[in-house]
């Protein structure tokens, strides 16, 4: 049987001070599977994010998650199941089993190191330490053994990699991967395309709050490209999908369904 579907954001706008932050986004997205929202600064990545669990709420229309309106499900709870890290891992105590136990404090021992282990951490080497003691790779990876603490479904994930050189960025992708793979669900904002090819089964790109493009990973040369489209100073022919405007959120696979998307 198909698992329901993680989020849908049905018709759903968010205004502040007169200003369109969102802008009528219709979107499915599904379990089991990393969903990455790309899209230049500014262009409502974060807010979506913050959409899913309620550190926002849209002006019109719904956000489901696994078909119940999000506004019917008790906040904490789904804030547990939801869970959002932000985008610079930020150490709340000064001690690495402490820190995983931040929102669980009846972990035991062998729970926080089979967390940490999770996450590519080795106990052996981290317990005990301070978080500030650890590179920017691994306070993003406690980061993540930190959210995976309180059990959750979804991870909610604002730039998990961008503060990060290259190879700690790729420690944080495999770590996300083999997360999705054990069965979890990811939704993650990055403005770095590139990247988000190498994590993601799908992507939605946004642009002034709009969805201007989505489509499985495989299609993402035609993303990027609608992302960064070139200045080239013409006309684009009526079937080229960026002649439509943003507002046309072409599917990157024809027939338009959602047999695209993977999980
Ligand atoms: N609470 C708010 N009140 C007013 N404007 C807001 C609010 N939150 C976000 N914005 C504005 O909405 C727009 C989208 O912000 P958002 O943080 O979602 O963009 P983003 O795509 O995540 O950008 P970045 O990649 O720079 O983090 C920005 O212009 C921002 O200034």
């Amino acid at each position: 049987m198909e698992p329901p579907e993680l989020f849908t954001l049905d018709h759903v706008s968010l205004e502040v001070d007169g200003r369109l932050l969102l802008d009528d986004l219709d979107e499915h997205l599904h379990t089991g599977s990393v969903t990455a929202v790309c899209g230049p600064s500014g262009s409502g990545k974060s807010t979506l994010l913050r959409l899913l669990n309620r550190l926002a709420d849209p002006t019109s229309g719904r956000v489901l998650f696994q078909g119940t309106d999000v506004r019917d499900l008790d906040v904490r709870a789904l804030r547990r199941r939801a869970v959002l890290v932000p985008q610079r891992a930020v150490a709340l105590t000064d001690d690495v089993a402490a820190e995983v136990r931040v929102a669980a404090p009846a972990l035991s021992d062998r729970e926080v190191a089979a967390l940490l282990e999770r996450v590519a951490l080795d106990p052996g080497d981290v317990l005990g330490r301070s978080p500030q003691s650890l590179s920017g790779g691994e306070l993003q990876r406690l980061a993540l053994a930190r959210a995976l603490a309180v059990g959750p479904e979804v991870l909610l994930l604002d730039e998990p990699t961008s503060a990060l050189d290259p190879r700690a960025a790729d420690a944080v992708d495999a770590v996300i991967r083999s997360l999705v793979d054990g069965g979890l669900s990811v939704v993650l904002v990055s403005h770095d395309v590139a990247r988000a090819e190498r994590v993601a089964d799908s992507v939605r790109v946004l642009h002034d709050g709009r969805v201007t493009a989505r489509g499985a990973v495989t299609d993402l040369d035609l993303v990027h490209e609608m992302t960064f489209p070139p200045d080239d100073g013409h006309e684009h022919p009526d079937d080229d999908p960026r002649a439509h405007g943003p507002a046309h959120a072409p599917h990157l696979h024809e027939p338009p369904d959602t047999s695209w998307e993977h999980g």
